[in-house]
Protein backbone atom coordinates (compact mmCIF):
# COMPACT_ATOMS: atom_id res chain seq x y z
CA UNK A 1 0.00 0.00 0.00
CA UNK A 2 1.54 3.48 -1.09
CA UNK A 3 1.59 6.15 2.32
CA UNK A 4 -0.64 9.04 1.36
CA UNK A 5 2.60 11.35 2.60
CA UNK A 6 6.06 10.22 3.19
CA UNK A 7 9.52 12.06 4.11
CA UNK A 8 12.98 11.22 3.60
CA UNK A 9 15.80 12.89 5.95
CA UNK A 10 13.26 15.99 6.01
CA UNK A 11 15.44 18.76 7.93
CA UNK A 12 13.85 22.59 8.37
CA UNK A 13 15.12 25.66 9.79
CA UNK A 14 13.18 28.48 11.02
CA UNK A 15 13.70 32.21 9.59
CA UNK A 16 17.17 33.51 11.46
CA UNK A 17 18.15 30.36 13.25
CA UNK A 18 21.47 28.23 12.39
CA UNK A 19 20.04 24.82 14.30
CA UNK A 20 17.67 23.09 12.08
CA UNK A 21 14.07 22.60 13.76
CA UNK A 22 13.71 19.28 12.50
CA UNK A 23 16.32 17.18 11.35
CA UNK A 24 16.36 14.06 9.42
CA UNK A 25 12.79 13.00 9.63
CA UNK A 26 11.58 10.01 7.94
CA UNK A 27 7.92 9.85 8.43
CA UNK A 28 4.83 8.12 6.54
CA UNK A 29 1.40 7.94 7.09
CA UNK A 30 -0.86 5.07 5.33
CA UNK A 31 -4.34 5.36 4.34
CA UNK A 32 -6.96 4.80 6.68
CA UNK A 33 -4.16 4.94 9.69
CA UNK A 34 -4.29 7.64 13.13
CA UNK A 35 -1.22 9.04 13.75
CA UNK A 36 -0.55 11.41 16.14
CA UNK A 37 2.62 13.32 16.92
CA UNK A 38 3.59 14.28 20.36
CA UNK A 39 6.76 15.78 22.17
CA UNK A 40 7.42 18.79 23.98
CA UNK A 41 6.97 22.69 23.40
CA UNK A 42 9.08 23.68 20.48
CA UNK A 43 9.95 20.04 19.60
CA UNK A 44 9.20 20.95 16.29
CA UNK A 45 5.34 19.35 15.49
CA UNK A 46 3.72 21.98 13.77
CA UNK A 47 6.95 22.15 11.87
CA UNK A 48 6.51 18.66 10.78
CA UNK A 49 3.09 19.26 10.05
CA UNK A 50 3.51 22.39 8.17
CA UNK A 51 6.70 20.86 5.81
CA UNK A 52 4.56 17.78 4.97
CA UNK A 53 1.68 19.74 3.87
CA UNK A 54 4.29 21.89 1.52
CA UNK A 55 3.14 24.97 4.05
CA UNK A 56 6.86 25.24 4.40
CA UNK A 57 10.17 24.99 2.80
CA UNK A 58 12.59 22.30 3.26
CA UNK A 59 16.39 23.20 4.01
CA UNK A 60 17.14 19.40 2.52
CA UNK A 61 15.50 15.83 2.45
CA UNK A 62 12.38 14.78 0.50
CA UNK A 63 8.49 14.82 1.15
CA UNK A 64 6.00 12.53 -0.88
CA UNK A 65 2.79 13.42 -1.57
CA UNK A 66 0.21 11.03 -2.75
CA UNK A 67 -0.80 11.89 -6.50
CA UNK A 68 -4.45 13.60 -5.98
CA UNK A 69 -4.27 13.25 -2.50
CA UNK A 70 -7.64 15.28 -0.82
CA UNK A 71 -6.51 17.23 2.65
CA UNK A 72 -9.04 18.32 5.38
CA UNK A 73 -6.81 21.00 7.69
CA UNK A 74 -7.61 21.97 11.04
CA UNK A 75 -4.97 24.20 11.74
CA UNK A 76 -3.50 24.98 15.08
CA UNK A 77 -5.18 28.06 15.20
CA UNK A 78 -7.88 30.11 13.86
CA UNK A 79 -7.95 33.96 14.22
CA UNK A 80 -11.46 35.14 14.41
CA UNK A 81 -12.07 38.67 13.27
CA UNK A 82 -14.59 39.38 16.23
CA UNK A 83 -15.24 42.96 14.19
CA UNK A 84 -16.61 41.07 11.30
CA UNK A 85 -20.13 38.83 12.27
CA UNK A 86 -19.63 35.33 10.52
CA UNK A 87 -22.38 32.63 11.28
CA UNK A 88 -21.41 29.00 11.42
CA UNK A 89 -23.36 28.44 7.68
CA UNK A 90 -20.84 31.17 5.88
CA UNK A 91 -18.17 30.20 7.33
CA UNK A 92 -18.14 26.27 5.75
CA UNK A 93 -18.62 27.86 2.23
CA UNK A 94 -15.12 29.26 3.13
CA UNK A 95 -12.70 28.80 0.66
CA UNK A 96 -14.99 26.61 -1.08
CA UNK A 97 -19.18 27.00 -1.54
CA UNK A 98 -20.89 24.56 -0.54
CA UNK A 99 -24.80 23.67 -0.74
CA UNK A 100 -26.86 23.57 3.02
CA UNK A 101 -27.58 20.26 2.57
CA UNK A 102 -24.25 19.59 2.58
CA UNK A 103 -23.25 22.23 5.21
CA UNK A 104 -26.13 20.32 7.31
CA UNK A 105 -24.89 17.22 7.07
CA UNK A 106 -21.41 17.44 8.11
CA UNK A 107 -22.59 19.76 10.98
CA UNK A 108 -24.61 16.62 11.65
CA UNK A 109 -21.69 14.19 11.20
CA UNK A 110 -19.27 16.02 14.01
CA UNK A 111 -21.99 16.30 16.38
CA UNK A 112 -23.32 19.75 15.98
CA UNK A 113 -26.34 19.61 13.82
CA UNK A 114 -28.36 22.87 13.99
CA UNK A 115 -25.71 24.96 14.68
CA UNK A 116 -25.74 26.77 11.17
CA UNK A 117 -27.31 30.14 11.97
CA UNK A 118 -25.12 30.54 14.85
CA UNK A 119 -22.45 33.32 15.19
CA UNK A 120 -18.79 31.95 15.21
CA UNK A 121 -18.36 34.12 18.38
CA UNK A 122 -21.05 32.40 20.29
CA UNK A 123 -19.50 28.74 19.96
CA UNK A 124 -18.26 26.72 22.87
CA UNK A 125 -14.67 25.95 22.69
CA UNK A 126 -15.45 22.11 21.75
CA UNK A 127 -18.31 23.50 19.48
CA UNK A 128 -16.02 25.97 17.32
CA UNK A 129 -13.43 22.39 17.50
CA UNK A 130 -16.32 20.26 15.77
CA UNK A 131 -17.59 23.06 13.76
CA UNK A 132 -13.69 23.34 12.26
CA UNK A 133 -13.58 19.45 11.82
CA UNK A 134 -16.95 19.60 9.97
CA UNK A 135 -15.41 22.09 7.30
CA UNK A 136 -12.32 20.07 7.04
CA UNK A 137 -14.58 17.01 6.38
CA UNK A 138 -16.29 19.08 3.29
CA UNK A 139 -13.38 18.41 0.84
CA UNK A 140 -13.70 14.41 1.71
CA UNK A 141 -10.50 14.17 2.38
CA UNK A 142 -8.12 10.94 2.00
CA UNK A 143 -6.45 12.70 4.82
CA UNK A 144 -7.54 14.38 7.95
CA UNK A 145 -4.53 16.86 9.69
CA UNK A 146 -5.15 18.04 13.18
CA UNK A 147 -2.78 20.08 14.97
CA UNK A 148 -3.45 20.18 18.40
CA UNK A 149 -7.20 19.96 17.85
CA UNK A 150 -8.62 19.76 21.82
CA UNK A 151 -6.42 22.85 23.36
CA UNK A 152 -8.82 24.81 25.65
CA UNK A 153 -11.30 21.93 26.07
CA UNK A 154 -11.86 20.04 29.30
CA UNK A 155 -11.28 16.24 29.71
CA UNK A 156 -14.55 14.95 28.93
CA UNK A 157 -14.49 17.30 26.08
CA UNK A 158 -11.07 15.90 24.94
CA UNK A 159 -12.35 12.24 25.03
CA UNK A 160 -15.50 12.90 23.55
CA UNK A 161 -13.22 14.76 20.57
CA UNK A 162 -10.85 12.05 19.70
CA UNK A 163 -13.90 9.27 19.81
CA UNK A 164 -15.48 11.66 17.23
CA UNK A 165 -12.16 11.22 14.98
CA UNK A 166 -12.67 8.01 15.12
CA UNK A 167 -16.14 7.95 14.34
CA UNK A 168 -14.95 10.05 11.52
CA UNK A 169 -12.52 7.52 10.41
CA UNK A 170 -14.86 4.47 10.38
CA UNK A 171 -16.96 6.08 8.57
CA UNK A 172 -15.26 7.92 6.28
CA UNK A 173 -11.79 5.52 5.80
CA UNK A 174 -9.54 8.99 6.36
CA UNK A 175 -6.48 8.32 7.35
CA UNK A 176 -5.94 11.12 10.30
CA UNK A 177 -2.46 13.32 11.32
CA UNK A 178 -2.60 15.25 14.67
CA UNK A 179 -0.46 16.55 16.89
CA UNK A 180 -1.45 16.63 20.50
CA UNK A 181 -0.62 16.99 24.24
CA UNK A 182 -3.01 15.09 25.59
CA UNK A 183 -1.31 11.56 26.40
CA UNK A 184 -3.44 9.23 27.44
CA UNK A 185 -6.05 10.03 25.25
CA UNK A 186 -3.46 9.73 22.18
CA UNK A 187 -2.38 6.42 23.33
CA UNK A 188 -5.95 5.04 23.27
CA UNK A 189 -7.01 6.64 20.02
CA UNK A 190 -3.72 5.99 17.53
CA UNK A 191 -2.55 3.48 15.84
CA UNK A 192 1.12 4.57 15.91
CA UNK A 193 2.75 7.53 17.69
CA UNK A 194 5.59 9.63 16.23
CA UNK A 195 7.62 11.10 19.47
CA UNK A 196 9.67 14.50 18.30
CA UNK A 197 12.01 16.52 20.11
CA UNK A 198 13.88 18.29 16.95
CA UNK A 199 14.11 14.51 15.47
CA UNK A 200 12.78 11.40 15.54
CA UNK A 201 13.35 10.32 19.12
CA UNK A 202 10.84 6.86 19.03
CA UNK A 203 7.97 5.81 17.31
CA UNK A 204 5.88 2.84 17.08
CA UNK A 205 2.61 1.60 18.14
CA UNK A 206 1.36 3.05 21.77
CA UNK A 207 2.60 0.23 23.71
CA UNK A 208 5.69 0.27 21.98
CA UNK A 209 5.89 3.86 22.86
CA UNK A 210 4.70 4.32 26.18
CA UNK A 211 7.63 2.34 26.90
CA UNK A 212 10.60 3.24 24.89
CA UNK A 213 13.20 5.17 27.54
CA UNK A 214 13.48 7.63 25.05
CA UNK A 215 9.61 8.68 25.92
CA UNK A 216 10.01 8.38 29.38
CA UNK A 217 12.84 10.55 29.46
CA UNK A 218 10.87 13.63 27.71
CA UNK A 219 7.87 13.30 29.24
CA UNK A 220 8.65 11.58 32.65
CA UNK A 221 5.58 10.99 35.46
CA UNK A 222 2.79 11.92 32.62
CA UNK A 223 4.84 8.99 30.35
CA UNK A 224 3.87 6.74 33.77
CA UNK A 225 0.45 7.22 33.41
CA UNK A 226 0.51 5.83 29.66
CA UNK A 227 2.95 3.07 30.61
CA UNK A 228 -0.19 1.91 33.24
CA UNK A 229 -2.80 1.95 30.75
CA UNK A 230 -0.69 -0.74 29.21
CA UNK A 231 0.39 -2.60 32.61
CA UNK A 232 -3.06 -2.76 33.37
CA UNK A 233 -4.47 -4.30 29.62
CA UNK A 234 -4.16 -7.49 30.26
CA UNK A 235 -5.82 -10.68 28.36
CA UNK A 236 -5.79 -12.72 31.76
CA UNK A 237 -6.44 -12.18 35.14
CA UNK A 238 -3.65 -13.35 37.36
CA UNK A 239 -5.52 -14.41 40.60
CA UNK A 240 -7.15 -17.64 38.69
CA UNK A 241 -4.20 -19.17 38.18
CA UNK A 242 -0.93 -20.38 39.95
CA UNK A 243 2.12 -17.87 39.49
CA UNK A 244 4.48 -18.25 36.26
CA UNK A 245 0.92 -20.87 35.14
CA UNK A 246 -0.71 -17.89 32.81
CA UNK A 247 -0.52 -17.80 29.35
CA UNK A 248 -0.17 -14.36 27.24
CA UNK A 249 -2.71 -14.02 24.04
CA UNK A 250 -1.08 -12.70 21.35
CA UNK A 251 0.27 -9.17 21.69
CA UNK A 252 0.00 -8.68 25.20
CA UNK A 253 3.01 -8.22 26.08
CA UNK A 254 2.38 -6.80 29.56
CA UNK A 255 5.54 -6.27 31.73
CA UNK A 256 5.96 -9.26 34.82
CA UNK A 257 8.05 -6.26 36.99
CA UNK A 258 5.09 -4.64 37.29
CA UNK A 259 2.97 -4.47 40.48
CA UNK A 260 0.13 -7.69 40.11
CA UNK A 261 -3.69 -6.36 40.27
N1 LIG B 1 7.36 31.80 12.71
C1 LIG B 1 8.45 31.37 13.34
N2 LIG B 1 9.62 32.01 13.18
C2 LIG B 1 10.76 31.59 13.79
N3 LIG B 1 10.80 30.53 14.62
C3 LIG B 1 9.65 29.87 14.85
C4 LIG B 1 8.41 30.24 14.23
N4 LIG B 1 7.45 29.39 14.63
C5 LIG B 1 8.05 28.51 15.47
N5 LIG B 1 9.36 28.80 15.59
C6 LIG B 1 10.36 28.03 16.39
O1 LIG B 1 10.49 26.73 15.82
C7 LIG B 1 10.61 25.75 16.86
C8 LIG B 1 9.56 24.65 16.66
O2 LIG B 1 8.28 25.24 16.74
P1 LIG B 1 6.97 24.38 16.48
O3 LIG B 1 5.81 25.36 16.52
O4 LIG B 1 7.14 23.55 15.27
O5 LIG B 1 6.97 23.44 17.78
P2 LIG B 1 5.80 22.62 18.45
O6 LIG B 1 6.39 21.33 18.87
O7 LIG B 1 4.61 22.56 17.55
O8 LIG B 1 5.50 23.52 19.72
P3 LIG B 1 4.17 23.69 20.62
O9 LIG B 1 3.92 22.38 21.31
O10 LIG B 1 4.59 24.76 21.60
O11 LIG B 1 3.05 24.13 19.71
C9 LIG B 1 10.50 26.50 18.18
O12 LIG B 1 11.79 26.70 18.67
C10 LIG B 1 9.86 27.83 17.79
O13 LIG B 1 10.30 28.84 18.66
Amino acid sequence: MSALISSSALTVHRPGTSEPVLAQVDFRIQPGEIVTVVGPNGSGKSSLIRALLGHMPLASGRVVRKRGLRIGYVPQRVQLDTAIPMTVRRFLSLPTRVTDAQAEAALARTGVAGLGARQLTQLSGGQFQRVLLARALLSDPHLLVLDEPTQGLDQPGIVAFYQLIEEVRRQTGAAVLMVSHDLLVVMRSSDRVVCLNGHVCCEGTPQHVSTAPEYRALFGAEAQGTLALYRHRHDHDHDLMPAGAHVHGPGCGHDHTAPRR
